[in-house]
């Protein structure tokens, strides 16, 4: 089926496509081919033209006149040889059309100069120059305009000569003439119709080639919004630490693997003192900069393969694999220390930032996430119970760390 594309871009006599850029990208992207077809065709003709040697020799005999057959065929043979060889390696068919049309005109030439050596065998000589027009028009691809004009010349030609040299009645003249007009006519539209089939079929594949680079650059720039807006939801933008979602999912695949290789794991929750303090007395900017501060301090102080999220406001929470309670309340006291030397003088001058940390250990095989936070939460309420800037796990809830 062809579409509207290509639809009325095609000239009615050429087939070639209106558009000079159009027609020159495609006789650029189909060079190659045709440099190889118009390379074999010619061969293929050039042999067939000089196989006819042996009908010489069969109408003429040995003499002069075969003599003179032999060296027209030769000679064709070779200057189209060599053309054949030319055209295979450089025959440019967008700039060096005259190389494709050369060998034609020196073919159509030997054929035309057979009529005044071989006058008798005249009847055969006109099909001869019939299967030479049709194999102009069906073995020489793209080249129509280069073709019909050969085609025109070896008509021409070998009627001209059949009645000057030949004493063609006028008759068997206008017999000669119904017949090549005839063949031409049948070579000139298949090779037209030939043209624009190969255009159309063109046209459309690049139509396809855009819209699937189209479609390509599509996804391209889906897949990089898709990227985009995931590091937007895995990402807290005050801290720059694992969103609340994208925490869950990771502590969630930790755990999992903690309870399959049943190897130690523990919860943090992490709790800043008095933040609305903070916020009351410096304002809201001051207090995002002291919990970015203490974020990069917990995240500075942990190890690669714990993961730490904003849980939310000015709460912290850390999953910890490998790690045991007791471990687990190492790292704790370390962090807890280090926010409480926080050098923040300048966002809050003459207060001293510290923290509560919650920590849940996994100590049955069913525990949950869910309920890991939960122990956790309550192992910090007990230490904010408990005067904060402590560190508090759920199993000694009540006790001071
Ligand atoms: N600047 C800032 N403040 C926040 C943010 N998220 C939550 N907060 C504030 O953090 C404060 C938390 O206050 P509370 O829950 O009363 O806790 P607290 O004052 O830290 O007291 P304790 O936790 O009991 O020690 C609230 O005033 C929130 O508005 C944030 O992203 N930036």
């Amino acid at each position: 089926m062809l579409s509207s594309i290509t639809r009325g871009r095609l000239h009615r006599l050429t087939g070639q496509f209106h558009e000079p850029d159009r027609e020159a990208t495609y006789r650029r992207d189909i060079a190659p081919r045709v440099r190889r077809e118009s390379s074999l065709s010619l061969l293929v003709a050039t042999l067939i033209f000089g196989m006819f040697t042996v009908s010489d020799y069969y109408y003429v005999g040995a003499g002069t006149e075969f003599h003179l057959l032999l060296t027209v065929r030769i000679l064709v043979v070779v200057s189209c040889l060599a053309l054949a060889f030319v055209l295979g390696r450089w025959g440019g068919y967008c700039r060096k059309v005259w190389l494709h049309a050369l060998p034609l005109w020196i073919l159509a030439t030997g054929i035309i100069l057979l009529v005044p050596l071989r006058p008798e065998s005249l009847a055969t000589q006109v099909t001869a120059v019939a299967v030479a027009l049709m194999a102009f028009y069906l073995l020489i691809p793209n080249l129509l305009s280069v073709v019909a004009i050969a085609s025109l010349y070896l008509s021409l030609g070998f009627l001209i000569t059949a009645v000057m040299v030949a004493d063609a009645s006028a008759v068997v003249a206008l017999r000669i003439s119904l017949l090549l007009i005839m063949t031409n006519a049948v070579g000139f539209f298949a090779l037209l119709r030939l043209e624009k089939l190969q255009r159309q079929q063109y046209a459309l594949l690049q139509e396809e080639r855009v819209q699937n680079q189209q479609m390509t650059q599509e996804i391209a720039h889906r897949k990089s919004l898709e990227a985009q807006l995931r590091r937007v939801a895995e990402r807290d933008v005050l801290t720059g630490l694992n969103s609340r979602g994208h925490f869950m999912e990771r502590a969630q695949g930790l755990l999992q693997r903690a309870q399959s290789g049943k190897s130690p794991f523990c919860l943090m929750m992490i709790d800043v003192d008095h933040f609305k303090a903070i916020n009351d007395t410096w304002g809201h900017s001051h207090g995002d900069r002291v919990l970015a501060t203490i974020a990069e301090t917990c995240m500075r102080s942990l190890r690669p393969q714990d993961v730490i999220g904003r849980f939310g406001g000015e709460e912290f929470i850390v999953a910890l694999p490998d790690t045991g309670p007791e471990d687990a309340r190492t790292v704790a006291e370390r962090l807890r220390q280090k926010v409480a030397e926080l050098p923040v003088r300048e966002e809050v001058p003459d207060h001293r930032v510290t923290v509560t940390i919650g920590i849940a250990g996994v100590l049955e095989e069913a525990t949950d996430l869910p309920a890991l936070i939960q122990q956790a939460d309550r192992a910090l309420y007990a230490g904010k119970h408990g005067g904060r800037n402590r560190v508090v796990i759920h199993q000694d809830v009540g006790e001071e760390a």
